[in-house]
Formats: C-alpha cells, sequence, structure tokens
C-alpha cells in the first residue's frame, strides 16, 4: 500500500523549507528493508572489474566491496570510471572482464530490478511530461510506491510539480530523478554525480536525504568528483583514477593524522630548489613541489617552521601565497597519490 499524505512520513520535517534530515526508525515508515542477518553478504561486489571503450581502458581490474546500511562514494575526476563502473552495477553497461554481484545477483536480472533506484548522470525526460506525470508513471511501476506527492515535497518540487520537464533547471531535473529512484523504496540507490549543477540549497537538500536514507538502512552508492561529497555524506569512499582503486576507507582512514604527519601547503614561484628549503629545515620534515609551484612541507608543523618557510622564500625572492597548515583533505590523497588535482 502506498503512503498515504496524511500518514506519517519516513521524514522528520524540522526546518521551515521542509527539508529532510532523518527517516523515522523500523516499522512501515522504512524506504527499505535492509538485511538485517548476522552475516550479511556485500550489498555490491565488484572483482577485477575491466571496461574497454576501443582502445581505450576505462576502468582497469577495479574491486570493491560495499556493505548493505553503508553509504559508499566512488571519488575520481572526470573520465576515471566512475559512470562506468556504476552503470555496469546497474546493468546498463556489459563489463569486458571481472565480476560483479549486487545484492548477491547478476547486474541487470528481472530479480534485482525492483530492489534498486538508479540515478543517472545527467537525469533524462521526455520534454513535454510534467514532473508529477513522470513520477507516476514509475511509481506505477513499482509493487509498493512511496506516495508521489509527498517525495516532491520533500524533494521541494511543490512549486515544479506541474512544469514540462523541458522547461525544469538542471538542479530541479536532477531532483526529480532521486525521486523517480526513490519511489519504489529500494533497498539500494545508485546515485551518478547527484548533486552536479544544483546550487548549494538543493546540494544541502540532497545530502541530508542521502543522509536520511542511511539512516534507515539504505545503501546507497554514489559518485562525485566533490571531496566535500564525499567527505560529508560516505562511511567508505574509494577513490579511483584512470579506472583503478588509488586509496579506499573511510573519510577519517584517508586523511588520518598523526601528530609528526601535517602539511603546509604554499603556492610559490615553480622550480625552487626544495633540497635548499628542506636542508634550512629542521630533519625530518619532507618538501616536495607536488604539482607546478604548488609545495607542501610534511612532518611536526610548528611556529617555528612556518617562520623558516617564509623567511627562506623571501631569501629567495619570492612571496609564498596561500600558506596554509591544515589536515590532509580527500583532495590531498588524491594529489599526493596521483601528482594531479581531483578538479583536473
Ligand atoms: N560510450 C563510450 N564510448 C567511448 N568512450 C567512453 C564511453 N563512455 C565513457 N568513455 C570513456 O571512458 C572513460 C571513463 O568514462 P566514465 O564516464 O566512466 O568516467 P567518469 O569518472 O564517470 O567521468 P565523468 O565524471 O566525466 O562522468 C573516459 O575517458 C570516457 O571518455
Amino acid at each position: 500500500m502506498s503512503r498515504g499524505r496524511d500518514s506519517p512520513t519516513p521524514f522528520h520535517r524540522v526546518r521551515e523549507n521542509e527539508v529532510p534530515t532523518q527517516l523515522s526508525a523500523g516499522g512501515p515508515d522504512r524506504i527499505g528493508s535492509p538485511d538485517v542477518s548476522p552475516n550479511p553478504q556485500p550489498a555490491v561486489e565488484v572483482s577485477g572489474l575491466v571496461k574497454r571503450y576501443g582502445s581505450k581502458t576505462a576502468v582497469d581490474g577495479l574491486d570493491l566491496v560495499q556493505q548493505p546500511g553503508t553509504v559508499l562514494a566512488l571519488l575520481g575526476p572526470n573520465g576515471a570510471g566512475k559512470t562506468s563502473t556504476v552503470e555496469i552495477c546497474e546493468g546498463f553497461r556489459q563489463a569486458d572482464g571481472g565480476s560483479v554481484r549486487v545484492l548477491g545477483l547478476a547486474p541487470g536480472s528481472e530479480e534485482l530490478r525492483p530492489r534498486i533506484g538508479v540515478m543517472p548522470q545527467g537525469g533524462g525526460g521526455y520534454p513535454g511530461i510534467r514532473a508529477e506525470e513522470m513520477l507516476n508513471l514509475v511509481a506505477a511501476c513499482a509493487a509498493d510506491p512511496l506516495d508521489p506527492r509527498w517525495l516532491i515535497d520533500v524533494l521541494g518540487l511543490g512549486g515544479a510539480a506541474r512544469i514540462p520537464y523541458k522547461r525544469l533547471s538542471g538542479g530541479q531535473q536532477q531532483r526529480l530523478s532521486l525521486a523517480c529512484a526513490l519511489i519504489g523504496r529500494p533497498e539500494l540507490v545508485f546515485l551518478d554525480e547527484p548533486t552536479a549543477g544544483m546550487d548549494p540549497q538543493a546540494r544541502r537538500l540532497v545530502w541530508d536525504l542521502v543522509a536520511a536514507l542511511r539512516d534507515d538502512g539504505v545503501t546507497v552508492l554514489l559518485t562525485t568528483h566533490l571531496m566535500d561529497e564525499a567527505e560529508t555524506l560516505a562511511d567508505e569512499v574509494v577513490i579511483i583514477d584512470q579506472g583503478r582503486v588509488v586509496a579506499q576507507g573511510s573519510p577519517a582512514e584517508l586523511t588520518a593524522n598523526r601528530p609528526d604527519d601535517q602539511q603546509l601547503r604554499f603556492r610559490a614561484r615553480p622550480g625552487l630548489d626544495t633540497s635548499l628549503l628542506s636542508a634550512a629545515l629542521p630533519e625530518g620534515l619532507k618538501v616536495r613541489e607536488v604539482t607546478r609551484g604548488q609545495y607542501v612541507v610534511e612532518g611536526m608543523i610548528d611556529p617555528q617552521v612556518v617562520s623558516t618557510v617564509t623567511s627562506w622564500c623571501a631569501q629567495q625572492g619570492v612571496l609564498a601565497e596561500e600558506l596554509t597548515v591544515a589536515r590532509r583533505s580527500l583532495e590531498d590523497v588524491f594529489l599526493d597519490l596521483t601528482g594531479r588535482e581531483l578538479r583536473s
């Protein structure tokens, strides 16, 4: 039975603009039906995945395991192979090698279809169809859909319900696509770049919704090239580059800092002699030019180290710009592993 408009909803609305923050626990108000067995099988299991397009290897032996009820972010720059990986899991692309199981089943199997929700990159809808008509159509394909009206409200699309798809803003189209992914109460949702092109308010709404899904035990596999998105939402981050996993772990694990593992970063003229700076600093500190003109000093950063770096730069006749002492971010992890920036 679908959730009626007056019946309790799975979301607590705590803000004026009705941004969902959390799903209620248990009972009929769950969006999904998580696996609660003591040794749950992985929600997603990818092993040695390979995808080629002609001579281009887009996914190159990728492994990942996602536990049920978690949020996993595939983080990587454009072209890293995120969409190829996700669309193989969804059953929309064929792998050229390796194996994939989704909820223990082969991607694309009939049995799997009602159990997953898919938000593809860039959305896509018939230009003349109204937002609420589109959601009603998708709801009609589900055995036990959520109430479309309710979901439209939750996603802040109330004012756009009767607007044809083509006339919705990019962010509204994205939110409608997300509503379509969720309407069938999936156990597992794939969200490909869910906040691409959204303004900060809409992005926040989607972030809250993902957190709410997780609270309700729904498994979420999302792709993003935004490290703050991965850092905020994910239990597990898999950083991929050129079709390979370059690092994985929780955001805290990936960015973990020991007291002697701090970073001082600054920008200056490219090609400074880092061995000279290294010699001026206490032993144990490492100095590198990670990309052209972007320098990093790693180790125990104290006020004396900051002072030494700025005066050494002054002696070289260069200004140390954007000097920061910070814990490592996922962006730094990616930069250190690949020598490139995530946004490149
Ligand atoms: N249908 C296709 N035909 C040919 N090449 C493709 C095709 N789809 C993807 N590619 C290429 O494969 C590589 C990986 O693409 P993919 O879309 O999987 O990466 P992505 O990490 O999702 O990137 P983005 O964030 O830009 O979507 C890219 O070099 C892309 O150009």
